[in-house]
């Protein structure tokens, strides 16, 4: 599964994300197709080795069997100003479900109430509004902000990691009604569990790439006992897929997905992105497209800097299994 079947490709985003303004990463072909490797740069060579496993299953093994073949997606809405949320919204396949980022530095309390506005009034009183703090608030922040929030949005439906540890997820959990998920305390933590034992969540977000897998996935969420929202890691339509296997593989999905974010990419590599319709993605895997991937080929330094990381990162997945 190395060279001449690794391609290493780019795309530019729509908004700027996380501080992201492109994506990038690495497609790599085994016995059961085209996989993607894209961990973010921000992740050593330790802690991508979850991303190379899901890479490794997804090309070798492919996918465990799908209970359903709709996946029901949250349109995700960056730290826009409100006119460009509502258009995110209004634009979105659909989607009755959104996610709003809040708490992105240089902004404060009066645009997120403004874009949480725009969103109720795109979506609907029908709709559902999740936000996700990205750990940005401490815990007396988020208790005032999530009820100053909760009024703007005309309800929230969840608040994703809006304070930092699982210690602080519990403590706010026990002084705000508004439910909260769990995102980087499962992705990011030692011990993914620990959310759980310290009933310090309702919700929690499996993402595949970071967790090592689908089946990885499946297997967490059987353990961990609570209700799972599969989101995505910014993937092409490649990666995106092994999400919506992992959501269509679950045996409950009470809540919609945070996998419609091909949308927040310029471009794809494949020829029908996994866009939702009617508010959901279809279950099937793509096939990078040759021309499309060509033309998002990355150029001399981006393609030598991810094949040395390739490699690193392979070699510290297989050190972590004989460990
Ligand atoms: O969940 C979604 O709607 C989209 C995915 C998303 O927000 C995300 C994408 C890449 C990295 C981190 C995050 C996040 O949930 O914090
Ligand atoms: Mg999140």
């Amino acid at each position: 599964m190395l060279a001449p079947d690794v391609v290493v490709w780019s795309l530019p985003m729509r908004t700027r994300f996380r501080g992201l303004t492109s994506r990038d990463g690495v497609l790599v072909r085994g016995d059961a197709g085209w996989a993607e490797f894209s961990p973010f740069w921000d992740y050593d060579d330790e802690e991508s080795a979850g991303w190379w496993r899901a890479a490794h299953e997804a090309a070798e093994l492919g996918w465990p069997a799908p209970v359903r073949d709709r996946v029901p997606v949250n349109v995700t809405v960056p730290a826009v100003d409100a006119a460009t949320a509502h258009r995110i919204v209004t634009g979105s396949g659909g989607c009755r479900t959104a996610k709003v980022k809040v708490a992105e530095r240089g902004q404060d309390v009066s645009d997120e109430i403004a874009r949480l506005e725009a969103v109720r009034d795109a979506i609907g009183p029908g709709g559902a509004i999740r936000v996700d703090a990205n750990a940005g608030w401490d815990v007396d922040e988020a208790v005032a902000r999530l009820a100053v929030l909760d009024r703007a949005a005309g309800g929230l439906e969840y608040a994703e990691q809006p304070v930092p540890g699982v210690a602080d997820l519990a403590a706010l959990r026990r002084r705000t009604h508004v439910p909260i998920a769990a995102d980087e305390s499962i992705r990011r933590a030692a011990d993914p569990y620990a959310v759980a034992r310290a009933h310090a969540a309702d919700v929690v977000v499996l993402k595949v790439q970071p967790l090592g897998g689908v089946r990885a996935c499946l297997d967490l969420a059987e353990r961990i006992g609570l209700p799972v929202v599969v989101s995505s890691a910014l993937e092409s339509s490649v990666g995106l897929a092994a999400g919506v296997a992992l959501a269509a593989a679950l045996p409950e999905l009470p809540y919609a997905c945070g996998l419609a974010t091909a949308q927040l990419l310029t471009a794809d590599l494949v020829a029908q992105p996994l866009l939702p319709v009617d508010g959901a993605l279809p279950v099937r895997r793509t096939q990078p497209d040759p021309a499309l991937v060509a033309a998002a080929s990355a150029d001399e330094a981006l393609t030598a800097r991810w094949r040395t990381r390739t490699a690193a990162v392979r070699a510290a997945a297989a050190r972590a299994d004989r460990a």
